[in-house]
């Protein structure tokens, strides 16, 4: 019983006892002993669960069976503290992959590959839990061997840290959403897949074992006079019902050996068809609370019509030229994943320039504002003053001459200008210099303005001279 249970003052339901589970009060019409291959008492941690039951599945996986693992039960009994665990009690994610490679260091004379997948089923969607963009994922059957899979992007993993931090990233996104019962509540079934390719080291061209090992944490069944869901949480509560009630018929059938076995009623019996029925040895981990009647009945029952189903199981090889092949289809992936990197990259590449050239624009916008501002104060300012200022003019001018900045010499220098500098006094063949370099300047300006002002450079010429005279 979880804290939650025993802060509700909830009671013990259930009796265990080594490998069997039954009703406590035994007036009870469903008075029946379930009997397992293992029960485990609340007391038992993540470890001893692995010990007993899993470890002897990895070993199978690892001599080239696949193998399943799926946590079943409902909701809040959990499926997922056994998955995924905690810091105290590591869960099977963590065991299991301790416990590849260690095999995987011990086997000298061995080459490994090893890839893992995570996908989610979320309201009958199946989505890529490595890679965000990558969802509403169709199932495929492959390689001939009637396995179906779907396109869900694998990722190479060589070491334990590697398979968590996948794992984890995978969590992030994955659909969970705090209900009655669980504050965090799984609200999709979560399938992480390991890929184990095998050869041997000193064999070049020697076959290759191929094995498949899913670690499968199932949604809770939920009743709603429970949970109390309302709106987005009722949907997805139906929806994990419905595809649970359909993975409950598919093993009735199959344990009844009826012909016709109904995997296509959902996504999850549709990727399951392999460990129910195919070529897998599967273990089933039915998590219960002792708190509830009805609702743990309802696993040991579900976990007892699965003992019944008979698996065909085999050791994958491929030949050599399917080894090829899936070379070629790991690269082809690999390829497509990296493209895939880098469109998201070209995409915020091109997000960057875009928003470099607003800021060129921006730049540009402030310079012209800027030069306006500069050619608008220069024209504001009398063209030819500084040079005419340098050597000034003589005897009174014309109120035209004045504006357009000249001076008679005896005002020269300017008052303004003087700012504490002595000024050299105009000598007389500096008068003569001066006048005929102002002339000079003033043909020239009349040059430029006939130039730009053709139709009125009558008047002009005639008004220039005489303000010279
Ligand atoms: N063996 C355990 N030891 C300690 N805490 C546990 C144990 N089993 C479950 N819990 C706690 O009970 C709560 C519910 O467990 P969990 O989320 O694993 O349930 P679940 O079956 O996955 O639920 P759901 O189907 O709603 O996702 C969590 O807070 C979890 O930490």
């Amino acid at each position: 019983m979880i804290h939650r249970e025993v802060a509700d003052g909830l009671e013990r339901l259930w009796n265990v006892r080594v490998n069997c589970i039954w009703e406590a009060d035994e007036s009870s019409r469903h008075g029946e002993v379930y009997i397992f291959d293992h029960v485990f008492k609340q007391e038992c941690t993540n470890s001893d669960v692995y010990g007993s039951v899993v470890k002897p599945l990895v070993d199978s996986f690892m001599e080239g069976f696949n193998a399943t693992i799926f946590a079943y039960g409902q909701t809040s009994s959990g499926k997922t503290h056994t998955i995924l665990g905690n810091k105290t009690d590591p869960g099977l994610f963590q065991l299991v992959s301790n416990q590849l490679f260690q095999h995987v260091a011990d086997q000298v004379d061995k080459r490994y590959l090893i890839r893992c997948s995570y996908i989610e089923i979320y309201n009958e969607k199946i989505n890529d839990l490595l890679d965000k963009s990558n969802q509403g994922l169709t199932i495929r059957r492959y390689q001939r061997r009637y396995q179906r899979k779907c396109a869900a992007m694998e990722a190479v993993v060589d070491n334990v840290d590697k398979v968590m931090e996948n794992m984890m990233q995978g969590n992030k996104i994955r659909r969970v959403a705090a209900t009655r019962m669980n504050e965090r509540s799984s609200r999709s079934h979560t399938i992480f897949r390991i890929i184990l390719e095998s050869k041997d080291a000193n064999q070049k061209d020697g076959p290759v074992h191929i094995s498949y090992l899913n670690l499968m944490d199932l949604a809770g069944s939920e009743r709603v006079s429970l949970t109390k869901a309302a709106g987005e949480r009722l949907k997805e509560g139906a929806n994990i019902n419905k595809s649970l009630s359909v993975l409950g018929n598919v093993i009735r059938q199959l344990s009844e050996g009826k012909e016709f076995i109904s995997y296509r009623d959902s996504k999850l019996t549709r990727l399951l068809s392999q460990a129910l029925g195919g070529n897998a040895k599967s273990l089933i981990i039915g998590n219960v609370t002792l708190a509830a009647e009805e609702e743990t009945r309802s696993t040991p029952e579900f976990a007892q019509s699965t003992k019944t189903v008979k698996n065909k199981t085999k050791v994958n090889i491929l030949s050599a030229t399917e080894e090829t092949l899936q070379g070629y289809q790991n690269l082809t992936r690999d390829l497509e994943t990296r493209l895939k990197k880098q469109a998201i990259k070209l995409k915020e590449m091109d997000k960057s320039k875009q928003e470099y050239l607003l800021e060129i624009e921006r730049l540009k916008t402030e310079v012209s504002i800027v030069g306006r501002f500069q050619m608008g104060a220069s024209a504001s300012t009398p063209k030819k003053t500084l040079r005419r200022h340098t050597f000034g003019h003589y005897g009174n001018v014309s109120p035209k001459k004045a504006s357009l900045g000249y001076m008679p010499l005896k005002n020269y220098p300017p008052k303004e200008e003087s700012s504490g500098r002595e000024m050299r006094p105009i000598q007389e063949e500096t008068y003569e210099e001066a006048l005929a370099e102002a002339e000079s300047v003033i043909a020239e300006d009349v040059q430029v303005y006939l130039k730009d002002n053709s139709k009125n450079w009558k008047n002009l010429s005639m008004s220039l001279e005489n303000s010279l005279n």
